[in-house]
């Protein structure tokens, strides 16, 4: 493949720069669409019968354990600040045995001398990692060969394909050909050393959907719903023309709800190793994802907001959820979360 220009790698490397300070700065969540869980209510066991104390939060993900049920999802790398990001975040799932993603590496295949921003593997040994690169750079020259540099820069345990048609199509100078994508997905996993995950960035997976990109050899879900941080918005915010500052308006509310991207996929694929992502904010959201059948969950934007504060900052966050997903285990009577997913605790409201 031909090296991309000097122009293409810095506007890359400034759109990541731009993602960071505007999921700061600006207002940049779904206002009307929520994540779907606030329709659904445990059911309180008022004598749960189990020692708070022993309730165990382990899940274990593509052959890893993880001390808790949860993922720091993907979210950056290929800038200076955001290799310190990705250095505490690494810090913070090793600590706690967390799964984390790392940000799309598009800007390293394009740029090698920011790689090392993506290498966070020396700060995670022992953690469930996960690369990540766009689905739709397969129509834009990448292969294997791209994928396995990718793979190898943090040594990761899965490659993510994020899969994101709103969001370019918002995107100055976007990657909007998705033709044929399927088939290309196909062919890539069929020669990955390590399984792929599909996932979306906000606008959610259904259970169609997940049931081709299964099909097609994917060997995860990541929903990433809609509730959370609005993709529209965020490339609305950085507009260069009236048509796509007015796409971002009229799309920033779109996509499928956490929840029900939940249960469509849990519907056509039983035993699939899924995540429940976008718009989770604490560990009620956590343990109802779960319990409608994801295996773990993933939060951004709440990782991103603390890691830019202090590590004591995400230590306080990840020790808060990992509080709250206790408290709805002990107040359900359900010592750990295959308990929790069987015991029939969570209701859908009418
Ligand atoms: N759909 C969206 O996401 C929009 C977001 N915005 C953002 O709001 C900020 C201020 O906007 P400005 O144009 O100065 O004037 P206003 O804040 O007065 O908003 C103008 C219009 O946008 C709607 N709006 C404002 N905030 C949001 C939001 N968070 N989500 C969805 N719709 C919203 C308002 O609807 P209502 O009166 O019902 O609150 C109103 O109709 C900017 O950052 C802008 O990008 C602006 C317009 C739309
Ligand atoms: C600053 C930032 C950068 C992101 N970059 C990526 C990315 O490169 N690749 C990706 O798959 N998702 C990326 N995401 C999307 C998140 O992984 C997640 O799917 C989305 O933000 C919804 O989750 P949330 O509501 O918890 O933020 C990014 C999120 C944030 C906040
Ligand atoms: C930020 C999110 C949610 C996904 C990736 O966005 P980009 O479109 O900027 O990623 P690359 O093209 O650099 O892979
Ligand atoms: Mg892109």
């Amino acid at each position: 493949m031909n090296p991309p220009t000097t122009s293409d790698s810095a506007q890359t490397q400034s759109r990541k720069a731009d993602h960071i300070r505007i999921c700061l700065e600006e207002d940049v969540q779904f206002r009307d669409t929520t994540n779907g869980l606030e329709r659904y209510r445990f059911t309180h066991s008022c004598l749960p019968e189990i020692d708070r104390n022993d309730i165990d939060l382990s899940a274990t993900f593509l052959g890893k354990k993880l001390n808790a049920p949860l993922l720091i999802s993907s979210m950056t790398g290929g800038t200076e600040e955001a290799g310190i990001i990705n250095q505490r975040l690494a810090g913070l799932a090793q600590h706690y045995k967390l799964a984390m993603g790392v940000g799309s590496q598009r800007v390293a295949v394009e740029k090698p001398q920011v790689a090392d921003t993506f290498a966070i593997r020396k700060y995670a040994p022992d953690v469930l990692l996960f690369a990540n690169v766009g689905a739709v750079q397969l129509n834009y020259k990448y292969g294997l060969d791209e994928c396995l540099r990718i793979i190898d820069m943090l040594e990761a345990d899965a490659l993510i394909l994020h899969i994101n048609p709103l969001q370019e199509c918002i995107q100055p100078r976007g990657d909007v050909n998705f033709r044929g994508l399927l088939d290309k997905i196909n062919q890539l996993c069929s020669k990955l050393p390590v399984p792929a995950i599909a996932k979306e960035v906000g606008n959610g997976i259904s259970g169609a959907m997940a049931e081709k990109l299964i099909a097609a050899g994917v060997q995860a879900i990541d929903v990433a719903g809609a509730g959370g941080t609005s993709w529209a918005k965020v490339e609305g915010e950085r507009a260069e023309n009236a048509m796509q500052r007015r796409l971002g308006r009229t799309f920033a509310d779109w996509g499928m709800p956490t929840a029900e991207c939940i249960t469509s996929v849990r519907a056509i694929a039983p035993h699939i190793p899924l995540i429940a992502s976008g718009g989770l904010r604490d560990g009620l959201d956590v343990a109802k994802a779960i319990a409608l059948g994801a295996d773990i969950a993933g939060l951004a934007m709440p990782f991103l907001q603390a890691a830019v504060e202090s590590e004591a900052a995400l230590q306080d966050l990840t020790e808060v959820l990992i509080a709250e997903i206790t408290t709805v285990l002990f107040c359900t009577g359900n010592a750990n979360l295959d308990q929790l997913k069987h015991s029939g605790s969570l209701q859908r409201l009418q």
